[in-house]
C-alpha cells in the first residue's frame, strides 16, 4: 500500500470499473478523471464540473465505494476535487468526501426579497386579451410528468438532471437546464415534467410557471404599451421555478431579450431555478445576444436524440396501456418500424388506430387493421427498404456474417442465404439487375438472373424454403411498409 501513487492507485481503479461498465461509460465518465494525490488513505481525484460529481455519485456510488476498498483497504476514502465554473467564470475547488454521502453543493442560498410573497396570491397582471388569469398559474399540463416519460438512450442525460432538479429546484449545477432536440422529441413534456414534480413534492413553497417564448414576448409587449413594464419585471422575478418554452422565438426581439437576460440575472443571482427549452443547441440560435446565449449555457445543455427503436416500442405499448389497450407485439413493432422521426408521430398513429377501432365497434385490433388504418400516414414516412438491409435480414436468419454473401465464397449454405438475398432485393427494391449484382461482391446480372430462378423454383418444390422465405418477407414488409 506505502509504495501506491494517486496515479497507481487511481490505474488500479480505473481497472476494475472498467470490467463492471461498459466501454462507453466508462470512456464518457472516467477517462477524463485526474488522480490529484494520495494521502492518509485518501485518493483525491479532480473532475471536470460539479455536474460530473453529482452524475457519479448518483449511478456509480455504491461501485467506487467497494473499488476504493479493494484498492486502498477498508479505511479507503474517496475525494472529489470538482473544477466549477461559475457565473463569473471564476474557478473554484471543491471537495467531497466518500463513503459519506456529501451535503448538497454550496450553491447561492435561496433568498427571497418579497418577504410577503405568496405565490398562490399574487395576479399576473400580464393577461394576453381572451386568456383569464386570475391567480398565478403554472400553466403546467397534468399529463406531463416523469411517470409517462419513457426514458431511453435518445433522453438519459436530459431526463436525469431534469430529475435532480425537481428534487432540488435551484439548488443544483444544472441551472439553467437547457434542453434542445428537433420538433415533437419530448421537450414540453420534459421540461414540464420538472414543474409537476416540484408543485407535487413542495406545494406551495415553489412559484412554478411555464411559459412559452412566444406568451412571455406578447404579455410584455402588451405591458410596455399599458406603461406596466416595471410590473411585468416583477412579477417574474417573483417565479421560483421559471420554464420558458421554445427559446429560439426570441431570436430578432432585441427589447424582449434584454428584459429576459435581466429578469434570467436576477432568478439567477437568487438561486431560482430556470429551465429553457429550444429546437436547437445555444450556440446555434440566430439573432440572439452573446450574452444571452453565454448564460444559457452556465447550467447543463442536454439534447433529445430521436428514440431508437426499443424506446419507440416502449412509448408505445405504454401509449396504448394508457388508453386500456393491449397491443399485440407484431402491432406496435409495425408502428415503431414505420414511425421514425419523433414521438408526436407515433403518438399520431397509436391514436389514430385506436379511434378508429372504437369507431367501428372492432373487438380485437389486429396487423391487418393496423396496416390498413395506417397505410396513408405510412407512406408519408415510407422507407425504402435498402440491399445491405435485406442482406442484414437474410444473414441473421442464417446465422453468418453479412460480408459472407458479398464475399467469393461458394459453401452451400452461403451460396443459398446469398441467393436468397438477390431474389428478396429483386422482390423489394428497385434496384436495377446489374445494381444487385455489384452489391453482392461485384457478381454480373446473369448471376442475379440464375439466382432469381433457382430460388423461385424451390419455391414451389420445398415446403421448408417456403416457410424461409415467407418469414424474411414478413420482416422485410414490417420494416418496408
Ligand atoms: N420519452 C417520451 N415518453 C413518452 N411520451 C413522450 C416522450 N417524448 C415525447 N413524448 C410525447 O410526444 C408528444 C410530443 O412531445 P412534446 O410536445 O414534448 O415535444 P416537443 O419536443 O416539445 O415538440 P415541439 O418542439 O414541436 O414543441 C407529447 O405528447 C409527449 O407526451
Amino acid at each position: 500500500m506505502d509504495t501506491l501513487t494517486a496515479e497507481s492507485a487511481w490505474s488500479e481503479c480505473l481497472e476494475i470499473i472498467q470490467d463492471n461498465i461498459s466501454y462507453q461509460k466508462y470512456k464518457s465518465w472516467f477517462e477524463p478523471i485526474n488522480p490529484v494525490k494520495l494521502e492518509n488513505d485518501t485518493l483525491t481525484i479532480q473532475v471536470p464540473s460539479q455536474f460530473w460529481y453529482e452524475w457519479l455519485e448518483e449511478h456509480y456510488y455504491n461501485m467506487l465505494r467497494s473499488t476504493i476498498a479493494k484498492v486502498l483497504g477498508r479505511e479507503g476514502k474517496l475525494e472529489y476535487s470538482v473544477l466549477v465554473e461559475k457565473s463569473d467564470r471564476m474557478e473554484d475547488n471543491r471537495s467531497v468526501m466518500l463513503p459519506q454521502r456529501p451535503s448538497p453543493p454550496n450553491n447561492p442560498q435561496q433568498v427571497n426579497t418579497f418577504s410577503d410573497y405568496h405565490p398562490g396570491k399574487i395576479e399576473n397582471p400580464f393577461v394576453i386579451p381572451g386568456i383569464k388569469k386570475a391567480n398565478i398559474e403554472s400553466n403546467l399540463n397534468s399529463n406531463y410528468v416523469f411517470e409517462r416519460y419513457i426514458e431511453g438512450d435518445c433522453n438519459r442525460l436530459a431526463r436525469s438532471a431534469a430529475m435532480a432538479i425537481s428534487e432540488n429546484p435551484g439548488k443544483n449545477s444544472f441551472n439553467p437546464l437547457f434542453v434542445y432536440g428537433g420538433t415533437g422529441l419530448g421537450k414540453t413534456h420534459l421540461i414540464q415534467s420538472i414543474g409537476n414534480k416540484i408543485k407535487q413534492d413542495f406545494g406551495d413553497d415553489f412559484a412554478v410557471m411555464y411559459v412559452s417564448s412566444e406568451t412571455f414576448t406578447n404579455e410584455f409587449v402588451q405591458a410596455i404599451r399599458n406603461n406596466r413594464a416595471s410590473e411585468f419585471t416583477t412579477f417574474y422575478r417573483n417565479i421560483d421555478v421559471l420554464i420558458v418554452d421554445d427559446i429560439q422565438f426570441f431570436s430578432g426581439k432585441e427589447k424582449t431579450q434584454e428584459e429576459f437576460f435581466h429578469i434570467f440575472n436576477a432568478l439567477h443571482q437568487d438561486g431560482k431555478q430556470i429551465i429553457l427549452s429550444s429546437d436547437r443547441a445555444p450556440k446555434d440560435i440566430p439573432d440572439i445576444e452573446d450574452r444571452l446565449i453565454s448564460r444559457f449555457s452556465w447550467g447543463l445543455s442536454a439534447d433529445l436524440q430521436i428514440p431508437e427503436y426499443e424506446t419507440r416500442f416502449a412509448i408505445l405499448e405504454r401509449k396504448a396501456n394508457d388508453n386500456g389497450i393491449t397491443l399485440d407485439p407484431n402491432i406496435l413493432e409495425f408502428i415503431a418500424h414505420n414511425f421514425k422521426s419523433n414521438v408526436r408521430d407515433l403518438e399520431g398513429a397509436i391514436i389514430k388506430l385506436l379511434a378508429t377501432a372504437s369507431l367501428k365497434h372492432v373487438d380485437e385490433i389486429d396487423l391487418t387493421l393496423a396496416k390498413n388504418v395506417l397505410k396513408d400516414m405510412v407512406k408519408s414516412s415510407h422507407t425504402q427498404i435498402s440491399i445491405e438491409s435485406i442482406q442484414n435480414y437474410v444473414c441473421e436468419h442464417f446465422g453468418i456474417d453479412t460480408n459472407k454473401v458479398r464475399e467469393k465464397t461458394r459453401k452451400q449454405e452461403i451460396v443459398e442465404a446469398r441467393q436468397i438475398a438477390m431474389f428478396l432485393s429483386k422482390k423489394y427494391t428497385k434496384s436495377s439487375l446489374k445494381t444487385i449484382g455489384l452489391q453482392f461482391g461485384g457478381r454480373d446480372h446473369s448471376t442475379v438472373i440464375h439466382a432469381i430462378s433457382t430460388v423461385e423454383e424451390r419455391l414451389s418444390t420445398s415446403p421448408k424454403h417456403k416457410r424461409i422465405i415467407s418469414e424474411l418477407e414478413q420482416k422485410i414488409e414490417v420494416a418496408s411498409l
